[in-house]
């Protein structure tokens, strides 16, 4: 295996998870290549040091050349540069692109939201989507989701494809700053996120909104119209998602739709009546738990999920999907044990 970008948030969090995976503990599956950008040369140990078994491993330039070779490569690079590399590498090989370059379906919401060539699309990295798992199983290329549809998309895909809501849904996401990547930026110092919270990307804007909206139109097999509004909370990480549609079904026959759509799903956990997400529960682990209830005054089933965006909404849905596509258990190298507090 080897993993691009490997000094950064994604890349760093796919390294924890596979160190712990028991094929990397029996050695059936090895660590080759660890590549950065203009951090090559140096180790991993300056960028990780939670990860002290890799410490001294020297990152490399990212090529296609540094890359070939390997039966499973990750890509945890920013949007646009996976393209250009994963043609260069064998069809063969299983690449995992954490990036957006091959998630959206439609060339123009590409157009749209990212611009620059489309490069098209790959299978996508959510089992727990209909017909998620299949597509997966034995699959070379795959788009790992962006942290945001993760959420949302678990959070709707049941009640848009049983009809329990119109096909408009409103989805409220607040996330902590790891979703941005390390790479320095000003809003993103302490300073400005520590104390405060604020939306950003609003009324459609945010490139996440066509995915989300791609993902419930193929559960529903119809349009899903999605406004999605993001909201940057002053915590690592993490992800609660609130979602609304309009419904006229009761509480209990909805969460009987979720009930019967989750009960088998290894990663998702419909909680206790009463019982609500929270991100502090689901941090390191791969889990998503949901809570369903209809506000009957509002003629809305309000559906809450909580996830970490750098497990299951990056590296944990990666590690998931080679799982699925080399033919290991589903579940290896992941767990729904989170750190608390
Ligand atoms: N963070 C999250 O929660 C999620 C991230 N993703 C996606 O995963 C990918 C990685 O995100 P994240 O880890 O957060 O980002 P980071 O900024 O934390 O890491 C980016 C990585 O890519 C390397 N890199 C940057 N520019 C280049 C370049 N031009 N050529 C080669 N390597 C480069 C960086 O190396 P160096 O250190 O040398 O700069 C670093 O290793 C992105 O596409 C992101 O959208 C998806 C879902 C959630
Ligand atoms: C908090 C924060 O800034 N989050 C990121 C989304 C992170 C993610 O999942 O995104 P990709 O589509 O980039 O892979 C954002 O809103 O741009």
């Amino acid at each position: 295996m080897a993993v691009a970008g490997a000094s950064g948030y994604a890349g760093g969090e796919i390294l924890r998870l596979l160190l712990t995976h028991p094929a990397y503990v029996t050695g059936d599956l090895r660590l080759g290549s660890l590549t950065a950008g203009g951090n090559a040369g140096s180790t991993l140990g300056e960028h990780h040091p939670h990860l002290l078994p890799l410490a001294d491993r020297v990152l490399s330039a990212t090529t296609a050349r540094e890359l070939a070779g390997h039966d499973i490569v990750f890509l945890g690079l920013p949007h646009g540069n996976s393209a250009a590399i994963a043609e260069q590498l064998s069809e063969e090989t299983v690449v995992i692109d954490c990036g957006a370059d091959f998630r959206l379906t439609d060339s123009a919401a590409w157009d749209r939201y990212y611009g620059g060539e489309y490069a098209g699309h790959w299978p996508y990295g959510l089992p727990e989507l209909p017909g998620g798992r299949e597509r997966l199983i034995g699959a070379t290329r795959i788009a790992v989701p962006g942290c945001y549809p993760t959420g949302a998309s678990i959070a709707m895909a049941p009640a848009v494809a049983a009809g329990i809501v119109e096909p408009r849904v409103t989805v409220v996401s607040i996330s902590g700053t790891s979703g941005a990547g390390r790479a320095p930026k000003a809003n993103l110092l302490g300073s400005e996120v520590m104390g405060s919270v604020r939306a950003y990307g609003i009324a459609g804007a945010h490139r996440h909104t066509p995915e989300i909206r791609q993902n419930l139109s193929a559960a529903a097999g119809t349009d899903v119209v999605v406004s999605f509004t993001p909201v940057l909370a002053p915590m690592p990480r993490g992800i609660l998602t609130t979602c609304s549609a309009p419904t006229s079904v009761t509480a209990a026959e909805a969460r009987e739709v979720y009930r019967k759509a989750y009960d088998a799903e290894p990663f998702v956990h419909l909680l206790p009546e009463g019982q609500l997400p929270q991100t502090g529960s689901v941090i390191g682990s791969n889990a998503v738990t949901l809570q369903v209830d209809v506000d009957t005054d509002a003629g809305l089933l309000v559906v809450v999920a909580a996830i970490d965006n750098l497990t299951k909404g990056t590296a944990g849905a990666a590690v998931q999907s080679m799982n699925l596509a080399v033919g290991f258990t589903e579940t290896d190298g992941l767990s729904t044990v989170g750190v608390a507090p």
